[in-house]
């Protein structure tokens, strides 16, 4: 059965590209979502639906609240996927760089642009909810005055003037993306342990001395690498912090190992998914 997975944003969006990317060599369709509560609703209230959610990007930093939502959610991590994202500065056909006024797109795309943009006062920064969103609305209102930073991709699905490309602020620009399923998909889709390699967790800890370092500690004594920790303050709970860890292993049997080991240290421990980890990262 053909593959449908839903977005945040639009057709020519990062998220269809990294879909197409992840899923390459399948016909997939992709669902449009216009923000990523809206795709953790969709996933939940449809089990065969797939998803795919941007967690951090290498210049402007992680999505801060896509970890809640994948804690919140019962969706479980099956795969993740880094693509390089190179923006592109879009506008209607004739429209010179001196004649605009706005520039429209995804905050995330903004940040990563920031210094390109700096270079242009006069242009006003207004949030979309997504890049290729942000082009079509121009393109279909014939939005005079407006650019887009949207991929190039994006601009010549909607007829949008590519003003200037590669505007991201650094060449290594990559957003990784995660494969979301329904558990009982997941436990289909999901690969076999020899080939996992890779697993994403959220945990609490008590406010208790060196509480974080013994849990790092039995980590590495099982030799599991942190490729990632992120910590969120727990609302209602003033300066007590939740740690989202990406952990990636050789051995199946040594991260359940480390799992079970760390479990009495922590509080509302939860694995996200465990995966394959991406490496078409250059
Ligand atoms: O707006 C888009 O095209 C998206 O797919 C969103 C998004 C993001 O959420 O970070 C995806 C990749 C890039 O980092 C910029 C924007």
């Amino acid at each position: 059965m053909k593959k449908r997975v839903t977005i945040q944003g639009v057709a020519g969006c990062y998220h269809d590209a990294a879909a197409r990317g992840y899923f390459s060599g399948e016909d997939i369709d992709t669902i449009e979502c216009d923000s990523f509560p809206a795709l953790m609703d969709a996933l939940s209230l449809d089990a065969s639906l797939l998803g795919i959610m941007a967690i951090e990007n290498t210049i402007a930093g992680a999505l801060l609240q896509n970890h809640e939502l994948l804690r919140m959610g019962h969706a479980l991590i099956i795969g993740e996927y880094k693509m390089r994202i190179s923006h592109s500065l879009a506008a209607l056909p004739g429209q010179d760089i001196d004649e605009l006024t706005e520039v429209n797109s995804h905050p995330m795309a903004l940040r990563q642009c920031e210094q390109f943009l700096l270079r242009y006062p006069a242009m006003k920064r207004i949030e979309k909810f997504d890049t290729a969103g942000a082009a079509r609305e121009i393109a279909e209102n014939k939005l005079t005055g407006h650019a887009a930073v949207c991929g190039e991709y994006a601009a010549r699905l909607y007829g949008l003037n590519v003003l200037a490309s590669g505007i991201e602020t650094n060449k290594r620009n990559f957003t990784r993306f995660l494969i979301l399923a329904d558990p009982l998909v997941a436990a289909d889709l999901k690969p076999g342990e020899k080939d996992i390699d890779k697993s994403s967790i959220v945990f609490t800890l008590p406010h208790s001395k060196g509480a974080l370092s013994k849990v790092l500690t039995i980590l590495s004594f099982y030799d599991i690498n942190l490729s990632k920790i992120q910590s969120m303050p727990i609302i209602g709970r003033e300066w007590e912090y939740r740690f989202y860890a990406d952990l990636t292993f050789d051995s199946y049997v040594r991260y359940c190992q480390a799992i079970e080991a760390v479990r009495p240290l922590t509080n509302e421990l939860r694995v996200l998914g465990e995966y394959v980890e991406c490496k078409n990262e250059i």
